[in-house]
């Protein structure tokens, strides 16, 4: 498990600015993949996705294999440009409660940018050296981690989705 990697893949929908997207420095990186046609999403990965019923946690890692995948759109998009990806068939999940440490969305609940999701969600899943490659990218990265170390040390320990639900209220104010 240790040095493993998780395949990160971006559906880019061009909606946001340039200059501030974190997908697009990710790509720059050579973090995630990015594409902006939903065909070459892959089926059966983990879309990370703010409007799903079930919470992600360390038993999706199966899913994991085959890729997890952000939606870099608009928050005023997401309502409407989340059910076009139904096509693909993957596995949505939504990440639980946590603080967001970007300079947009500081200190907001869920509200995370495109990196944040993913260094959340590898961290969650096991993932956690990717998790702190991708967040030393970012001015945020270190703030992410500090406010959010509990949370995220009792998600990536929890058993299923059921167990993430339970946790997070201990979290919520
Ligand atoms: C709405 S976009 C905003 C992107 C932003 N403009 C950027 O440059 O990073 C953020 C994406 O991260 C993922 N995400 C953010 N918060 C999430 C949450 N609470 N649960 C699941 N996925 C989330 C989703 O894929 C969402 O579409």
């Amino acid at each position: 498990m240790e040095g493993e990697k998780a395949r990160l893949y971006v559906y880019h929908a061009r909606q946001d600015d340039p200059k501030k997207c974190t997908a697009r420095r990710m790509k720059q990186f050579g973090l995630v993949t990015m594409y902006e046609s939903i065909e070459k999403l892959p089926f059966g990965a983990i879309l990370l996705d703010p409007t799903a019923g079930k919470a992600i946690s360390p038993a999706d890692r199966q899913y994991a294999q085959k890729g997890i995948v952000v939606l870099d759109c608009t928050w005023e998009e997401v309502e409407r440009v989340f059910p076009m990806l139904k096509v693909k068939h993957m596995e949505n999940r939504a990440l639980p409660y946590m603080l967001a440490a970007n300079p947009m969305n500081y200190g907001r609940p869920f509200m995370f940018n495109s990196a944040e999701a993913f260094v959340a969600a590898l961290y969650i899943l096991g993932y956690k050296e990717q998790a702190f490659e991708v967040a030393s990218r970012f001015k945020w990265g270190e703030t992410f981690f500090a406010l959010n170390r509990e949370p995220l040390e009792a998600y990536a320990a929890a058993k299923d989705s059921a167990d993430i639900i339970e946790i997070q209220k201990e979290f919520m104010p």
